[in-house]
């Protein structure tokens, strides 16, 4: 078979699989066109992590291959592994599991995976992707991901939910392009009534009712061949979900005043900041409506859980005022102002507050702290507002890494003892003052430490 996949594919085989399995893997893998090599200390790319049962130390090496690459899991042994130590293996970062069991076939699976991966992480590295949808934190890049693949790979109904100002409009837009198809027709269902709605979404003919002067296309027709983007979706009034229901399901309607019936045929996206479960518990979204449109469901994460984007999504806003080539940026006092301050509407008000920064801001050099509002400025003495985002985003990582509670606590407790000793010149008295414990308890907590160490 011919080479089509040009990827640094690794194999790391584990203690028990022996080297003549791993070499008549190799084999069967270079027959198929691939060109496996030895995997380094810190592996990238793309890799198979050979391995025959699964214990903690496989689980904690899989973490750290998969830390730095895309790793599929593949397990070699006489039986295939437990269904929990699959699932194990695909929270310890493995993109997939697969059991080997006959060369020729499986090379193949291999390959498929390794390509539907490795034309997925293109896609979403694009510049087209990485300048709509900005941002590098875990939750972003598993959304990006997530949206990539719907949108390029598939024809599924997309229902995106998350608050206010998180990229929902964004990331519909998004799907619209990759997809490649059609217009993209976008209804604010806040705005449609019972009264208003089947004009606007069927169409209507000449005469239907009074006023309607000529015919008119609907949004169903407007989107045939296309994407129905429909915003707001948990707003639609339950008379409409029906209408809309039955269209979905027979990809037909009639005009406002026509017998006649219409074929359309959409990709339907949704969006909502509300619950469309609680809706549906409520009594308030129909139940089938809801299954039908949330065949695919992205959740874009709000600001505070993608503390590490807040930066470079206010670079990146700034960028946009200035200009192309336009070399402009926050001094430190500032870029801690962005990282400091709370974003109830999200990526939204970021973009307001650097878009207000940039118009106070004058001359060439970085906008300073004197271009922030009067009405901006943190209160001088107040109490700064904490735990804040970069609190929020350190825990975060640390989740993210799977540490426990425990060890976060404590953590959290030695920095905070180290620190303020520092600052008290290793007095125990004043640092215990300072920390709001005894005297006592920090020197044995201190004590402790030592030892630990
Ligand atoms: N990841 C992102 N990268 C770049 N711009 C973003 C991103 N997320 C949001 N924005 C920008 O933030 C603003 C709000 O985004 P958008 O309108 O998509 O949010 P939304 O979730 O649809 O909000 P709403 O629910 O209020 O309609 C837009 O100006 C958009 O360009």
């Amino acid at each position: 078979m011919q080479a089509r996949l040009h990827l640094p594919l690794w194999i790391h085989a584990f203690e028990h699989v022996s080297a003549a399995l791993c070499a008549k893997v190799t084999a069967a893998l270079e027959q198929a066109g691939l060109q496996p090599a030895p995997g380094g200390a810190r592996p990238s790319g793309f890799g198979l992590a050979l391995l025959d049962g699964v214990d903690a130390a496989v689980l904690e090496r899989v973490r750290s291959l998969a830390a730095g690459a895309s790793v599929l899991a593949i397990a070699v042994g006489a039986r295939p592994p437990a269904t929990a130590d699959m699932w194990a293996l695909l929270e310890a970062g493995a993109f997939d599991v697969l059991n080997w069991t006959d060369a020729a076939a499986d090379a193949a699976r291999i390959q498929a995976r390794l390509e539907r991966r490795d034309a997925l992480q293109r896609l979403a590295g694009s510049p087209e992707v990485r300048s709509t949808l900005v941002g590098a934190s875990p939750a972003w890049r598993a959304l990006v991901h997530s949206v990539v693949e719907v949108a390029a790979f598939t024809e599924s109904p997309v229902l995106i939910t998350g608050e206010t100002g998180t990229g929902k409009d964004q990331v519909a837009q998004l799907i619209h392009r990759l997809g490649g198809r059609g217009e993209l027709v976008v209804l604010d269902c806040t705005t449609l009534t019972p009264e208003l709605a089947g004009s606007e979404l069927f169409g209507h003919e000449r005469g239907a009712f009074t006023g309607a002067a000529n015919a008119r296309d609907g949004a169903f027709a407007l989107a045939d061949g296309g994407v129905l983007f429909l915003d707001e979706v948990g707003e639609l009034p339950l008379p409409l979900q029906a209408q809309l229901l039955r269209v979905l399901q027979e990809h037909t309607y009639k005009r406002v005043g026509s017998n006649t019936w219409q074929r359309s045929r959409f990709r339907l996206v949704c969006a909502t900041n509300r619950s469309l479960e609680d809706e549906v518990a409520n009594g308030r979204f129909r139940a089938d409506l809801y299954h039908r449109i949330a065949a695919w469901r992205c959740r874009t994460p709000p600001l505070r859980e993608r503390g590490d984007d807040v930066l470079p999504l206010a670079q990146h806003f700034l960028a946009l005022l200035a200009g192309p080539g336009a070399a402009c940026g926050f001094d430190d006092a500032v870029r801690e102002y962005l990282l400091l301050r709370d974003y109830p509407g999200n990526v939204r008000e970021l973009r307001q507050t650097v878009a207000r920064l940039w118009y106070r801001h004058s001359g060439p050099g970085p906008i300073t702290i004197g271009d922030l509002a009067p009405d901006e400025r943190p209160a001088q003495g107040a109490p700064a507002c904490w735990p804040d985002i970069r609190f929020e985003s350190a825990i975060r990582a640390a989740i993210d890494l799977r540490i426990g509670l425990a060890r976060i606590s404590q953590a959290a407790a030695d920095i905070a003892i180290q620190l303020v000793l520092e600052q008290e010149g290793d007095n125990n008295q004043r640092a215990a003052l300072r920390l709001g414990v005894t005297d006592r308890a920090l020197q044995i907590r201190r004590k402790a430490w030592a030892d630990a160490h």
